[in-house]
């Protein structure tokens, strides 16, 4: 950058601010703007979870079971960003969880419909929340598809008692195999001049995707990179454990199910059983990254470093149905949190994750500035999974404000308050 700042010296410096004894939460600080000399698309948000997981995007849904299974899942993975399966579910179930987010590769929630031909649609809600009912020979995903409903023909439909085989649109739907991304299947409804297509594997109907939702997910903005695919070309995936005997079998479940990495899933890290655990997993399977946590001080990170963790994670009373503050009374504000320990996390290379308290795109940015390599989020995305896809779009809107946002920050040397 050939530009050399004025020797002004106002607002305070990070390395100053944090080092008054206070703690402060991201809306207690906020930056000062500098200089800015490039544009806000040659802003690279790619970035990474743990040592050896890269994200397109730096954005972790959290294991939480009102944030994070298969949908949010392959939805986090389709934009390059990652989800962390939770553990409240049996470790088979987690790993059929981290399977099924594997083994898609469109970013769109559908939850396709069978009927068998001798039945009945007896009202609108039948076809929950798929505007295309299938009927197959047994009326489930694995029979022979014979035809089809429309919502909008069911309803047009003025004599309710008939069969669905009396008024189904006689051809089968056009299938396709499930690993065609967005790109071939939207050749296939231009070709076939259709308006929806069904994803088949192993002969099986495992999704149902129209038109209308390949032109919205096509309409987003543009993303910096691919989708976080691992070296086996499929999407990635984390999930969460504990620390006990008895999540030592869970991880073999997962490492069997395909999982990326694993995330020790405790309000404080900085413990005897997590620094056990730390150390078999590197023991057992050296090739998978682990990340630490939760920790806020620089004294709980350095223990999870020297054991061996992959990544960290930090936060401890900041997230929003957080209660370890009013429950324990510890914790720490999370903007000092980020900042102190990333200020020694990097020293070891361990990519820091700010986790919790994120509900606004300036919180991500202040988060990544103050040296998270990634932010972790639970409500900020739960709300946007009950209708299907606007959460792509609020990651998506997220990445390009952030995009925006830290385009202001990074001409910085130093950062100020
Ligand atoms: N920032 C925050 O406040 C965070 C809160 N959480 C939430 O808290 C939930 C669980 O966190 P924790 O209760 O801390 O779970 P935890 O599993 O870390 O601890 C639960 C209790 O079990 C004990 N324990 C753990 N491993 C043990 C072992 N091997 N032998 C004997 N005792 C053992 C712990 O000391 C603790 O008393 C998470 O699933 C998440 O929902 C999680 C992460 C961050
Ligand atoms: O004390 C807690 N009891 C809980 O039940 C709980 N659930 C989630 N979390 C933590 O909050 C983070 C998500 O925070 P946000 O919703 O603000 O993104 C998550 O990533 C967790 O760190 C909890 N903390
Ligand atoms: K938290």
């Amino acid at each position: 950058m050939d530009f050399t700042p004025p020797p002004i010296e106002d607002g305070f410096t990070a390395e100053k601010l944090f080092n008054q004894g206070f703690s402060y939460t991201y809306d207690d600080v906020i930056f000062l703007p500098h200089y800015i000399d490039f544009p806000a698309e040659a802003v690279n948000l790619s970035s990474r979870i743990s040592r050896n997981v890269p994200l397109s995007v730096p954005f972790v849904a959290s294991p939480m079971d009102t944030v994070s299974e298969s949908a949010m899942a392959a939805a986090m993975a389709s934009l390059g960003a990652i989800a962390v399966i939770h553990s409240n579910m049996s470790p088979s179930a987690q790993a059929a969880v981290i399977r099924s987010a594997k083994s898609r590769r469109v970013p769109i929630l559908s939850h396709p419909v069978f009927l068998p031909p001798s039945s009945y649609i007896d009202s609108p809600d039948d076809f929950a929340d798929s505007p295309y009912i299938l009927v197959t020979e047994s009326g489930d995903s694995k029979s022979k598809l014979l035809g089809y409903v429309s919502k909008e023909s069911y309803t047009n439909q003025n004599d309710k008692s008939l069969k669905v085989r009396d008024y189904m649109a006689p051809s089968a739907p056009i299938t396709v195999p499930w690993i065609h991304d967005l790109k071939e299947i939207d050749k296939v409804l231009e070709e076939k001049k259709t308006d929806f297509v069904g994803l088949l594997k192993d002969n099986e109907v495992v999704d149902v995707i129209t038109k209308d939702e390949v032109e919205r997910v096509k309409g987003y903005p543009k993303l910096a990179g691919p989708g976080s695919v691992s070296a086996d070309g499929e999407w990635m995936v984390g999930a969460a454990i504990g620390t006990r005997e008895q999540d030592k079998e869970r991880l073999e479940h997962l490492v069997k199910a395909g999982v990326n990495v694993v995330i020790l899933d405790s309000s404080q890290g900085n413990s005897s059983y997590q620094l056990e655990m730390i150390k078999y997993v590197k023991k057992v399977y050296p090739e998978l990254d682990v990340v630490g946590g939760n920790v806020v001080t620089m004294y709980q990170a350095e223990n999870l470093i020297q054991a061996g963790v992959d990544g960290l994670r930090v936060g401890m009373g900041s997230g929003s149905i957080c209660t370890t503050q009013e429950v324990c009374a510890v914790g720490r504000g999370q903007a000092t949190a980020v900042y102190k320990v990333s200020s020694i996390a990097y020293k070891s290379g361990v990519p820091v994750i700010a986790d919790g308290g994120i509900s606004n795109s300036g919180h991500i940015v202040k988060a990544l500035s103050l040296g998270a390599s990634t932010v972790m989020m639970g409500s900020f995305l739960a709300g946007s999974t009950e209708a299907p896809g606007t959460f792509e779009y609020q990651v998506r809107t997220g990445a390009a404000q952030v995009e925006g946002g830290i385009h202001g920050l990074v001409s910085y040397e130093k950062k100020y308050f």
